[in-house]
């Protein structure tokens, strides 16, 4: 189903907020961490305002949330993330490290109109991190404990769309369902690309997600959607590999390093089928004493950044395009010398309708001085992919069940 199409079926938050109501509310603030800091808190900020509307109805919202992933250096408490959403909202919220037991039922019974309460990190269940089908989701504790105990429950968390976990599709299956802001303004301007059956649209594809990267390019070009894919980033050195061979030694390494070889073969047959809509580096940028750019056949050691030629190409590209999808930086760019190229290409986009998405692509971004002129920042990182490769995402299939059997 077509992106417009979800969106006119979905309620959207105005008919969940009711004062006096109890909501059951999915963001996702999952942040990058170093050393139990926050360095980046794009997230929380978009979904403070998701929280400051249910405040501010006078509904008592019950958050969910996760950080990390069990076992990871970033799977932390919540009561991190805390203070920054106090900070956005500009008012204080609560917080129990506690998420279906006696006291975080308690103070979910106890919360007064208005009240917004922040349970532990969802993925200290650990049920939460098992995906499997909505309805054996809507059986697990967590729906079992909490679904009695609100009115309405609102997925929020684009970012987390494309798993399918008790948090995410549990819910929906027992109780009335809708959208939240963010989610929503992820579905309106994704629709924006799809509405555009691919012309005039084309898409930087860059950073480290290799599988997840050349899956949604394959969809897209199978659908039509994009008219140009200029590639990047580590995606970029595999498809290097694939166009020029294996002739050079350091890509291949490169690619052999992060056990990516397999996709060569996939890059392969796409540059066969697509090949005159796909553009790969023609040149790399390394350290040598500083920044040099050589061509693709002179390299002799890890390219850390697209070329000049490589980038005065892609800009071309971008300059007969309306529309310019950004995942994935084009370089290292936590260095300053190899943040160019990414930078570079942002400018160029930012006169146009941009869209971007990723962690390090939002840095990036902040960086070029061109995030408040993009179109639509994205809050996800693999769910941003994938849906712009046309994927169904579980989240978006669970509340469409929801809808149908609730009515609202
Ligand atoms: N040539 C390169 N050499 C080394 N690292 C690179 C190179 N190109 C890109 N990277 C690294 O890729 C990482 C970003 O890729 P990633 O796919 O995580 O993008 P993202 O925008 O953060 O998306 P997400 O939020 O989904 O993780 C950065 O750490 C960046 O330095
Ligand atoms: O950061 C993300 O992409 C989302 O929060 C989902 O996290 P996950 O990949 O650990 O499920």
């Amino acid at each position: 189903m077509l992106l417009n199409e979800v969106l006119n079926q979905l309620p959207n938050i105005n008919k969940c907020l009711e004062k006096g109501k109890i909501l059951i509310i999915r963001i996702d603030i999952n942040s990058p961490i170093i050393n139990g800091k926050i360095i980046d808190d794009y997230r929380i900020r978009a979904h403070s305002y998701t929280l400051r509307l249910a405040s501010d109805a006078g509904a008592r919202a019950v958050v969910l949330a996760h950080q990390g992933r069990p076992g990871q250096d970033d799977f932390t408490s919540l009561e991190v993330h805390k203070p920054y959403i106090e900070k956005y909202l500009e008012r204080p919220i609560k917080f129990v490290d506690d998420i279906i037991g006696p006291e975080a039922r308690r103070q979910i019974k106890e919360l007064k109109d208005g009240e917004i309460l922040l349970l532990e990190n969802v993925r200290m269940l650990s049920e939460e991190v098992i995906e499997k089908v909505p309805e054996a989701q809507a059986e697990t504790m967590l729906v079992k404990k909490l679904a009695p105990l609100a009115d309405y429950y609102v997925f929020d968390g684009f970012a987390v769309a494309h798993r399918s976990q008790p948090s995410v599709v549990g819910f929906p299956m027992v109780m009335p369902s809708c959208m939240g802001p963010v989610f929503e303004k992820e579905l309106r301007a994704l629709s924006v690309v799809f509405e555009k059956r691919g012309k005039g649209v084309v898409l930087l594809a860059g950073g480290a997600k290799i599988p997840d990267t050349i899956k949604a390019v394959e969809q897209l070009l199978k659908n039509g959607f994009v008219e140009k894919v200029a590639f990047g980033g580590l995606v970029g050195f595999v498809f290097a590999v694939a166009r020029y061979g294996v002739l050079n030694t350091a890509l291949k390494q490169e690619v052999e390093k992060g056990g990516y070889l397999p996709y060569v073969e996939r890059a392969r047959q796409l540059l066969s089928k697509y090949g005159e809509k796909i553009e790969v580096p023609v040149d790399f940028a390394i350290n040598q004493n500083g920044r040099i750019d050589v061509d693709v056949f002179s390299l002799a050691q890890q390219p850390l950044d697209i070329g000049k030629s490589t980038t005065m190409q892609y800009k071309e590209v971008i300059d007969q395009a309306e529309v310019a999808i950004f995942s994935g930086p084009m370089g290292y760019i936590e260095d300053e010398r190899f943040a160019t190229g990414t930078v570079e290409l942002l400018r160029a986009a930012a006169k146009k309708k941009l869209i971007l998405g990723g962690g390090h692509t939002i840095l990036a971004a902040e960086k070029a001085g061109v995030i408040d002129k993009a179109f639509h920042v994205s809050t996800g990182g693999r769910a941003f992919i994938s849906t712009i490769g046309g994927e169904e995402m579980p989240a978006v299939k669970a509340l469409l069940t929801s809808a149908a059997k609730f009515r609202l």
